[in-house]
């Protein structure tokens, strides 16, 4: 992280060195979903990466960019229209702060509950019906994605039931959240040699994130070595992290990925990203299956619920999971 005078526009939000353009991620795995060699590719890049870039993922281009052109209008409301939607916490928008214990970012957001496979019906925000509907067919599509893909997850761990993932985030009472992301663009930093934290660095507590972002690039991961690379946006592929309880279920066989997201100076970057949890009741621990002969599991043993409460007690960049070993 670097110091600066900074300008009264980022006063509170963390700097961070402009990246390398060499570090961009040249070895990212890309899936093709519709191939018969995606199960091994995905479990092969959840162990080596805990990410992965999905295409040929068959969510119709109009879906994504409804759901953008949407979002951008939202977020060029007048301010005090979109703090209308707010706040954050529990669902709602939210602005520069990320959770409830301090966290700042140069971005603004809506939180939205999910319900099933729409928006949950109880959640009011946004109150504009197109805008409801872009989520709601959005949402539909990529939740499929998500179960395509934990399937495929369990064919490549070699587990004979299907849904032995899925499952968990088709089941009633599924605890699945969707966020839009707007970072808009950081022009007090331009030509300064460093960027604006859009989204600090952290691990998603859930069992996966699908991430959706317009063709403005900001989203960085870790490497298993501590590298950080830049991701190269694709508007039309989906990327898809590997969260704190899919590492869990899988005794430490997937990554939960170190991520974070840096503004773009000039560029507006909007993402969207769903995030699959499972019932609060859960319990998060080695699959059975996944376990060799004499294997201990490398946790305690807790459910979703137990973890999500620890996990919005704590910072963003905090590791979650520590407090969670044996
Ligand atoms: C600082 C925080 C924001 C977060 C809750 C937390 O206390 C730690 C985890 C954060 C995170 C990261 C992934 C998702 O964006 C998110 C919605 C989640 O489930 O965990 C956010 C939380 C948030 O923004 O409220
Ligand atoms: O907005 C992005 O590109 C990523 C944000 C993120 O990691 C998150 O919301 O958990
Ligand atoms: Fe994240």
């Amino acid at each position: 992280m670097v110091v600066l005078a900074s300008t009264p526009a980022v006063d509170h939000i963390p700097l961070l060195r402009s990246p390398d353009p060499g570090d961009y991620f040249s070895g990212m795995p890309v899936v093709d979903l519709s191939s018969p060699g995606a199960p091994r590719a995905i479990a092969d890049a959840c162990e080596r990466f805990g990410f992965f870039k999905l295409v040929n993922h068959g969510v119709p281009a109009d879906t994504m960019d409804r759901l953008e052109s949407e979002a951008v209008r939202f977020f060029s409301l007048p301010q005090a229209d979109k703090d209308r939607s707010g706040p954050a916490y529990p669902f709602g928008y939210g602005s520069k702060r990320i959770g409830l214990n301090g966290d700042m970012g140069w971005l603004e957001y809506l939180l939205l509950a999910v319900d099933s496979a729409s928006l949950s019906g109880a959640c009011a925000v946004p109150s504009c019906a197109l805008f409801r509907a872009a989520l709601n067919e959005y949402i539909a599509a990529v939740r499929k994605v998500a179960v395509r893909v934990m399937e495929a997850m369990a064919e490549g761990l070699g587990i004979a039931a299907v849904d032995a993932l899925s499952g968990m985030v088709t089941a009633g009472g599924s605890d699945q959240v969707f966020r839009v992301n707007h970072y808009p663009p950081c022009h007090a930093l331009q030509g300064l040699g460093c960027s604006a934290t859009g989204f600090g660095e952290h691990t998603d507590p859930q069992l996966i994130s699908v991430l959706r972002s317009n063709g403005t690039s900001g989203l960085q991961i870790a490497l298993q070595n501590g590298q950080w690379v830049s991701v190269p946006s694709d508007r039309d592929a989906f990327f898809v992290n590997v969260g704190d309880s899919l590492q869990v279920l899988t005794n430490g066989r997937f990554k939960s990925v170190k991520h974070r997201v840096v503004a773009n100076s000039l560029k507006s970057r909007v993402s969207m990203i769903y995030f699959g949890g499972p019932a609060m009741t859960q319990r998060i621990a080695p699959l059975p299956q996944l376990l060799g002969a004499g294997e201990q599991s490398l946790y305690k043993d807790f459910t979703w619920g137990e973890y999500k409460k620890a996990a919005y007690n704590s910072r963003l960049g905090d590791n979650r999971l520590a407090q969670f070993h044996r």
